[in-house]
């Protein structure tokens, strides 16, 4: 059995705890003040991926192609989901990949970050390391790829709405969605 660790906010933690959604909706930078709050370890898939490959996501998606990337990305997401309480925050487009769906929903506590495009466009053109976004209009991928993606990861268990409001408001909105999952 692996180890747990239940909270005062009234939950348990026995698995790993992944985040989803699209980019920008706040899985890297909430789920590391998330894994803070809960005292566990936190992992990044992109950066795990990066890690491995010596390259930025940028560089492997330009030497490599997409479908290399994603190969890795499944990879290294499999290796993460170890039974082990953690916060994992994917890539956006992880939870598209059929077989690390199934796997996210089987061994891990999957939440859905929701945010609005407006809140996602201004979010994105702080950084320019997302390759999907580098050579069109961010505000046309991203509705896009919402309509695409929106109605899997609404699979998730878990779905929070991810507000223009300071990180730690939505780190509580976090705690709060998991307390109530296991009501
Ligand atoms: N309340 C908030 N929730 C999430 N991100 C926020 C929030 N407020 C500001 N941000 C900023 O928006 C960006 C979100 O990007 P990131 O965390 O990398 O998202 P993702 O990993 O889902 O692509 C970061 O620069 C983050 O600091
Ligand atoms: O949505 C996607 O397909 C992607 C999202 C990115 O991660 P974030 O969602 O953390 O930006 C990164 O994995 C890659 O650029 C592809
Ligand atoms: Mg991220």
């Amino acid at each position: 059995m692996s180890a747990h660790k239940t909270y005062t906010a009234g939950f348990k933690v026995d698995r790993p705890i992944v985040l989803i959604g699209l980019m920008g909706s706040g899985k890297s930078s909430l789920g590391r003040r998330l894994a803070v709050r809960l005292g566990l370890p936190f992992f990044d898939a992109d950066h795990e991926i990066e890690a491995a490959a010596g390259r930025t996501i940028s560089e492997i998606f330009e030497k490599f192609g997409e479908a290399h990337f994603r190969d890795g990305e499944r990879r290294v997401i499999a290796r993460l989901i170890d039974g082990e309480p953690k916060v994992i925050a994917t890539g956006g487009g992880a939870f598209m990949n059929e077989e690390t769906r199934a796997l996210i929903l089987d061994k891990a506590i999957a939440v859905w970050l929701d945010a609005d495009i407006d809140t996602l466009v201004e979010r994105v053109g702080r950084r320019d390391h997302r390759p999907l976004l580098k050579n069109r209009d961010p505000r046309t991928v991203l509705s896009e790829l919402a309509a695409v993606r929106n109605p899997i990861y609404a699979e998730a268990p878990v779905r929070v709405p991810s507000r223009a409001q300071p990180h730690e408001a939505s780190v509580d909105a976090i705690m709060e969605a998991l307390a109530n999952a296991q009501r």
